[in-house]
């Protein structure tokens, strides 16, 4: 009798953004050639003591004297709409993988048109962007770790130095989220906070965001749907800290190498932005992340892909912005120095369909929002500041008033 065949050998699998991105590089060796050793970040602290930072940190954001877990949340001066501010708050986005030439132009005479602050792409479109953008203020920014975040640091620091060397001055990097959810995704995890959304809701929320990010540009100016981006009517109350002193701790030491790492190789002036990714993290993750941002001297945090769940919800802002306020306060525990100088910004992303849903984020403390509806909420920008014109009284008025006399 013959032995039975030996299991097949494993091959290891590539999404398709992996695939888009490994291509790229060995067609452009000139951008992937200084490349060499790489260094990657040693570690600052152990992980014992990241993750004793980080409990104070989730102590001092999530704990009662907050106002957070209550909702009792600032509301953030929004730039008026319709000013040139308020266009430079958005980063213009096309981040599917069948995007054609003629679309990516199209997204960069559109970003230079509008005045908005930079065109989100991924690798392959970077150097088309940067020639396209010639000459205007707007800037490119590049994805990397898209959109899974769970690419190994090796090949996500051959990605963002790539994208550098083609132009890039903005990194949107993908947080590997997996490793903050290990234990959730061991024992279930603690997502009391959040809205109980079955699993094919979600697959759903996930196909349609995904579909929306994929709508062939048209130049048709019709909102696509996002109502998982409409904001709460109340603020979701925050679960309590549920970390126990027999938890395991993430691997938060692997984390910030990588962050560290990224940084290292792509120093300031290039802005980095993490994404975090919200729909998968509780509210402590969300903490941990921003702490490790900001320790690895991020500039932005980020909520989402748009490819992954539910994109941007306002309590998850809510959340990241007070993070990063806290984030560059001086406290004791720590020495008395914050763990970043300057406060971090938040970007908020996916499902932001609407001047609404523009106005929400940015009140809640967003300083940049990433959309594939750019156009659209530039319309509703336009037309309500027609509208608030209109509804105004003529200046003229003022001086034709009989009262005032002497005209
Ligand atoms: O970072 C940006 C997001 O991918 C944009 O998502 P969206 O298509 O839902 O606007």
């Amino acid at each position: 009798m013959s032995a039975p065949a030996p299991p097949p050998l494993e091959t290891p699998t590539h999404t398709e953004s992996e695939i888009l991105v490994r291509d790229f590089l060995s067609s452009h060796p000139e951008l992937d050639k200084d490349l060499g050793e790489i260094e990657v970040m040693t570690d600052r602290y152990t992980n014992e003591e990241w993750a004793a930072q980080i409990r104070e940190t989730q102590r001092k954001v999530l704990g009662k004297s907050s106002g957070v877990e209550e909702g009792l949340v600032r509301k953030f001066e929004c730039p008026k709409v319709g000013s040139r501010e308020f266009a430079e708050t958005i980063d213009h986005t096309v981040l599917k993988l069948d995007a054609t030439a003629g679309q990516i132009d199209a997204l960069c005479s559109e970003a230079r048109t509008e005045g908005f602050k930079s065109v989100c792409v991924r690798l392959n479109y970077v150097s088309r962007c940067v020639s396209n953008l010639k000459g205007s203020p707007v800037v490119v920014a590049c994805v990397v770790g898209f959109h899974e975040g769970t690419q190994d640091t090796y090949n996500k620091l051959r990605e963002a130095r790539a994208a550098v060397a083609a132009g890039a001055s903005e990194l949107d990097v993908v947080l590997n989220h997996s490793i903050l959810t290990a234990k959730n995704n061991a024992t279930g995890g603690d997502k009391s906070h959040r809205p109980q959304l079955s699993e094919s809701t979600i697959e759903s929320l996930t196909a349609s965001n995904t579909l929306a990010n994929s709508k062939p540009r048209t130049g048709a100016l019709t909102p696509a749907e996002g109502p998982y981006s409409k904001p709460e009517p109340s603020p979701i109350p925050r679960s309590p800290i549920s970390q126990t002193a027999g938890d395991p701790i993430p691997d938060y030491s692997t984390i910030y190498r990588e962050l560290a790492s990224i940084r290292s190789l792509c120093p300031s002036p290039t802005v980095l932005k993490l994404i975090l990714e919200t729909s998968q993290l509780d509210a402590q993750q969300i903490v941990a992340a921003a702490h490790l941002a900001a320790a690895a001297n991020f500039d932005f945090i980020k909520t989402s892909t748009g490819f992954n769940g539910p994109g941007a919800k306002l309590p998850d802002v809510q959340l990241m912005v007070a993070a990063a306020e806290h984030l560059s306060t001086k406290t004791k525990s720590n020495g008395g120095s914050p763990v970043r100088g300057s406060k971090m910004q938040v970007k908020a992303s996916g499902g932001i369909r609407s001047l609404e849903d523009a106005i929400t984020m940015l009140e809640a403390g967003a300083t940049r929002l990433g959309t594939s509806s750019g156009l659209w909420i530039m319309q509703e920008s336009r037309r309500a500041k027609q509208d608030g014109e209109q509804a105004r009284p003529a200046a003229t008025r003022l001086y034709t008033d009989d009262s005032v006399g002497g005209y």
